[in-house]
C-alpha cells in the first residue's frame, strides 16, 4: 500500500505500493495518511520524499471505487497537512503522476520528474474534475490559460513540457529517487511559504476573464453535450476569482454534481471497456495472455487508395518498414505523393525535420512482398479481385507471412479458403482515415490461429489502435449495426424528415457528425458498391420487385437514386448536402434535395409528417442496440463492452453515453424493448425493429447490468 523508510538519517522516504499503477484506493489512502503523519511528527525527520514503486508515481484515484459507497480517508486533508508542514516534502515522479497522483504532487513543496514521466489531469475523460484541490492549485502554479487547456482536455504532458510550464522543478535522466533525496537534503530549513500553492493568488486580470469566457465557449462547442469539461471551466473560474478556501468549497460542490452522474458512469465504463477489449479469447481456449504474437518487422500494403495510404502512414509512423504495392503506375504515383505529403505534414507538426521515408518502398510488383512478415490487403471491395490477390500472395510471400484483409464487411473465410494457409488469414479492418481513427476490428474466422489473432492485435497496439476481436459475418460488428442505423435514417427521410434535421438531432445527442454528413464524407458510392455486390440492386433483382422492397423487407432506394444522378457526396459537390465545389468540406442544406424528397414521397404515395427528435434518436439507437443483442447472441462479439468500444472509437458515438449497448442499459432495457415493439408494430415491414430474443430474455431476467449479459446468451462464444 505505502512503505516507510529512512534514508540519509533525516529523510523519510514514503513509497506508494499498489500495483500496477499505485492507484489511490481506500487502503492506500489510509496507509499513506498514517505514514505521512508519522513522518511529519517524527522529530528526527527533517524532510520527506514521496515516490511510487515499480517506476510509477501514481495514476490517481482507484477508478474501480467510483460509484461505490465512500470509505477510507479523503485526499484533501492529507494534501493539506503535507503542504502546511514546515518540513519540505519532495515528490519524485517516475512513470505517471495523474489525477489524484498529481494533486498529491502539487501538495508537495518540490517536484522532481524523470525525463520519461508524464503528468496530467485526465479526470475530464472520466466525467469528473480534479477534485482534491487540483483545479485550485494548478492555475495558481501555471496560470489560468495553461491550466484551462490541460484540465478541460485531460491532455498529459511530458516531463520536459511540465518543466517549461513550471509544474516540476527539475527533470532527471538518472535515478529520480536518489536525486530527490539529495534535493531534499539541500532544501532543509529553507522557507516554504512561497512553495505552498494554496497560499498563492492567481492574478485575475481582464485577460484571464476573457480567457475563461473564450474557454467556456470553446469547451461547450467541443463537449457535444458532455458536462465535465464545462464544470472544469467553472472550477477554474472559482480558482481565478475566489480565495483558496472558497475555491476549494466550490470545487467540492462541483465534483459532487458529477460524481454520481450517468455521464461519469458511462465514461468510467468506457475506460474499462477499452482495456477489457484487449483480453480476447477464442473457442479453442487460446487467449490474449497465453498466445504469442509473431514478430513483425516488414509489412506489405497492397492498394494505395484512401485506406492503403492511411494504413501505410500509420505503419511508418510506428517505425515499421512498408512495401506498398499498387497495380497501376498512375495510382501508385498518386498514392506515393499522398503518403509522402501526410508524413511530411506529420513531421512538421511534431517539429521533426525529416519524415521516416527511409522505411518506405513503393512498387508495382507483388514479387517484392517475398520477404514481408505480414500483408495488409486494401484493394477495392470486390470479392473476385480479393480472391485473385490472395491466391497470388500465397505464391509470392514466404510461407509464414500473415495475410490480412482490410475488407469492411466481406467474408474473411472465403478469402482464407483460397490460400494454403487458412490459419494465417485474419481481417484487419481499419477505419478511415486509417492514420487517425483509433479503431481496429480484428476479424477472426474459424480457421484463424491464435497466433494470427495475437499478431494482428499486437500490431494494432503498436500502431496506437484500439483493437477489438470480432467474428466473421457480413459487416462484422460495426458495419452490420451501421446498416440498420442508416436504414432508419433513410426511412425517416421517406416519412418526412430532412437530412439536416436528422443530423442536427444526432449531433445534439453527441455524435461527432450526423449520419448524412458522414455518408457524404465517406462517399455514397461506397455503400452503393456494397449493395450492388450483395444483390440488393443491379441485374439480379427481379424487375417486378417493388422499388421499396428487397429480400422480404422494406428498402429505401434513396441513396441509390442519388448515386445514379452522380451525387456521391463531398467528392462530387453534392450528396445529402450541397457543397461549394466538388471536394468542398462545408455542408449546406440543399433546396434541390428537399424538392427531390417531396417528389419521391409523392411518387410513392408517402404522406410526410413531422418527425420528433426523440423518434430520430430512438429509432436510430435502439435499432443499433437491437442488432447488437443479435450479434452477442451469435457470438460475433464476445461482450457488450466490445460493441461499445467499436462504436465509441470507430463511429463517433459520444463517449459520455458509453456506446449503444451501455446506452440501452441506461435508458432501461424494458423501455428499449417496449419502444422497439411500438416501432415494429408501426413498421412491420422492418423485421430488424422486432426485439431480439436476447433483449427479451434480459428484460424477463430483470434487466441485469451489462457485465452480466453474457450469462443470458444461449450459445456462448460460437465464434469467439
Ligand atoms: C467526492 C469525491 C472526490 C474524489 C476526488 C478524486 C480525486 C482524484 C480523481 C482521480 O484521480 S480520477 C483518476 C485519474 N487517473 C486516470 O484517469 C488515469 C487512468 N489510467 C491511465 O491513464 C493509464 O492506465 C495509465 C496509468 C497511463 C497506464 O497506461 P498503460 O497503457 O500502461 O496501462 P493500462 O492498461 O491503461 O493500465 C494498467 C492496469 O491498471 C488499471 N488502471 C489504470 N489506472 C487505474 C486507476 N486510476 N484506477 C484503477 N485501475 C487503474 C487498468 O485498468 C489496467 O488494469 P488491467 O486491465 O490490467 O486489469
Amino acid at each position: 500500500m505505502a512503505r516507510y523508510s529512512r534514508t540519509e538519517g533525516t529523510i523519510a522516504l514514503i513509497t506508494l505500493s499498489n500495483p500496477p499503477v499505485n492507484a489511490l484506493g481506500a487502503a492506500v489512502r489510509r496507509t499513506i495518511t498514517d505514514i505521512m503523519h508519522r513522518a511529519l511528527t517524527d522529530g528526527e525527520v527533517k524532510a520527506v520524499v514521496l515516490c511510487g514503486e515499480n517506476g510509477t508515481f501514481c495514476a490517481g484515484a482507484d477508478i474501480r471505487e467510483f460509484g461505490k459507497p465512500p470509505s477510507g480517508p479523503a485526499l484533501v486533508p492529507l494534501i493539506h497537512d503535507m503542504e502546511a508542514s514546515e518540513k519540505p516534502v519532495v515528490a519524485a515522479i517516475e512513470g505517471v503522476a495523474l489525477g489524484g497522483g498529481l494533486e498529491i504532487a502539487l501538495g508537495c513543496h518540490y517536484r522532481i520528474a524523470h525525463a520519461k514521466a508524464r503528468l496530467g489531469f485526465p479526470e475530464v475523460m472520466l466525467g469528473l474534475i480534479p477534485g482534491a484541490g487540483g483545479s485550485q492549485r494548478l492555475p495558481r502554479l501555471i496560470g489560468i490559460p495553461a491550466a484551462l487547456e490541460l484540465i478541460t482536455t485531460g491532455r498529459l504532458v511530458s516531463a520536459q513540457e511540465a518543466l517549461k510550464l513550471g509544474i516540476v522543478d527539475q527533470v532527471v535522466d538518472g535515478n529520480t529517487i536518489e536525486t530527490a533525496v539529495k534535493f531534499a537534503l539541500n532544501v532543509i530549513g529553507r522557507p516554504l511559504l512561497s512553495r505552498r500553492l494554496s497560499e498563492r493568488t492567481p492574478a485575475f486580470s481582464v485577460d484571464a476573464a476573457a480567457v475563461l469566457e473564450e474557454g467556456m465557449a470553446r469547451v461547450k462547442q467541443r463537449a457535444r453535450g458532455a458536462f465535465a469539461p464545462v464544470v472544469c471551466v467553472q472550477a477554474l473560474r472559482a480558482a481565478a476569482t475566489l480565495p483558496y478556501s472558497r475555491g476549494m468549497e466550490t470545487e467540492e460542490q462541483l465534483i459532487n454534481t458529477l460524481i454520481d452522474s450517468s455521464q461519469a458512469r458511462a465514461l468510467q465504463y468506457c475506460f474499462f471497456a477499452q482495456r477489457n477489449a484487449r483480453k480476447w479469447s477464442l473457442p479453442s481456449g487460446a487467449r490474449w495472455n497465453n498466445s504469442k504474437p509473431r514478430a513483425v518487422h516488414r509489412v506489405g500494403v497492397v492498394g494505395l487508395g484512401t485506406m492503403g495510404r492511411g494504413i501505410t502512414v500509420s505503419l511508418v509512423k510506428a517505425g515499421i518498414s512498408v512495401v506498398a504495392v499498387e497495380m497501376e503506375e498512375k495510382q501508385m504515383d498518386l498514392g506515393m505523393r499522398a503518403v509522402l505529403g501526410m508524413l511530411e505534414r506529420d513531421a512538421q507538426r511534431r517539429g521533426d525535420t525529416r519524415p521516416p521515408t527511409h522505411l518506405l518502398t513503393f512498387t508495382l510488383s507483388l514479387q517484392q512482398l517475398g520477404n514481408v512478415d505480414l500483408v495488409i490487403e486494401a484493394v477495392f471491395e470486390d470479392m473476385a479481385l480479393k480472391k485473385c490477390l490472395f491466391t497470388e500472395l500465397c505464391n509470392v510471400c514466404k510461407p509464414s507471412t500473415l495475410l490480412c484483409t482490410n475488407t469492411s464487411g466481406l467474408d474473411v473465410d472465403a478469402l482464407a479458403v483460397v490460400t494454403h494457409r487458412r490459419s494465417l488469414v485474419v481481417g484487419m479492418h481499419f477505419f478511415a482515415p486509417a492514420n487517425v481513427m483509433k479503431l481496429l476490428e480484428v476479424v477472426c474466422g474459424p480457421h484463424s490461429s491464435a497466433e494470427a489473432v495475437a499478431t494482428a492485435m499486437t500490431l494494432g497496439k503498436r500502431l496506437g489502435k484500439v483493437g477489438v476481436v470480432v467474428g466473421n459475418c457480413p459487416g462484422f460488428v460495426g458495419n452490420r449495426m451501421m446498416k440498420l442505423y442508416l436504414d432508419q435514417a433513410y426511412f425517416l427521410l421517406e416519412e418526412g424528415a430532412a437530412p439536416e434535421q436528422v443530423d442536427q438531432v444526432l449531433e445534439e445527442f453527441g455524435f461527432t457528425m450526423g449520419i448524412f454528413k458522414v455518408s457524404d464524407l465517406s462517399g455514397l458510392d461506397v455503400g452503393w458498391r456494397v449493395r450492388k455486390a450483395s444483390g440488393l440492386i443491379g441485374p439480379d433483382v427481379n424487375p417486378k420487385t417493388p422499388s421499396r422492397w428487397r429480400q422480404g423487407c422494406r428498402y429505401s432506394p434513396l441513396p441509390d437514386l442519388l448515386c445514379e444522378q452522380g451525387h456521391l457526396g463531398q467528392k462530387s459537390g453534392r450528396g445529402w448536402y450541397l457543397y461549394e465545389t466538388p471536394g468542398g468540406k462545408e455542408p449546406k442544406p440543399d433546396p434541390a434535395m428537399h424538392r427531390f424528397l417531396q417528389e419521391y414521397r409523392s411518387r410513392y404515395g408517402l404522406t410526410p409528417r413531422h418527425v420528433h427528435a426523440h423518434e430520430v434518436i430512438e429509432r436510430c439507437t435502439y435499432a443499433m442496440a437491437n442488432e447488437g443483442f443479435r450479434i452477442l447472441e451469435e457470438g460475433i462479439a464476445a461482450r457488450a463492452e466490445d460493441i461499445d468500444v467499436i462504436y465509441v472509437f470507430g463511429y463517433g458515438w459520444p463517449r459520455h453515453r458509453g456506446g449503444p449497448m451501455f446506452h440501452a442499459a441506461q435508458v432501461g432495457l424494458a423501455t428499449v424493448l417496449q419502444r422497439l415493439e411500438h416501432y415494429h408494430q408501426l413498421h412491420p415491414d422492418v423485421p430488424h425493429l422486432q426485439p431480439s430474443p436476447l433483449l427479451q430474455r434480459l428484460v424477463e431476467a430483470g434487466s441485469p447490468p451489462v457485465h452480466h449479459w453474457r450469462e443470458h446468451v444461449q450459445h456462448l462464444h460460437s465464434y469467439l
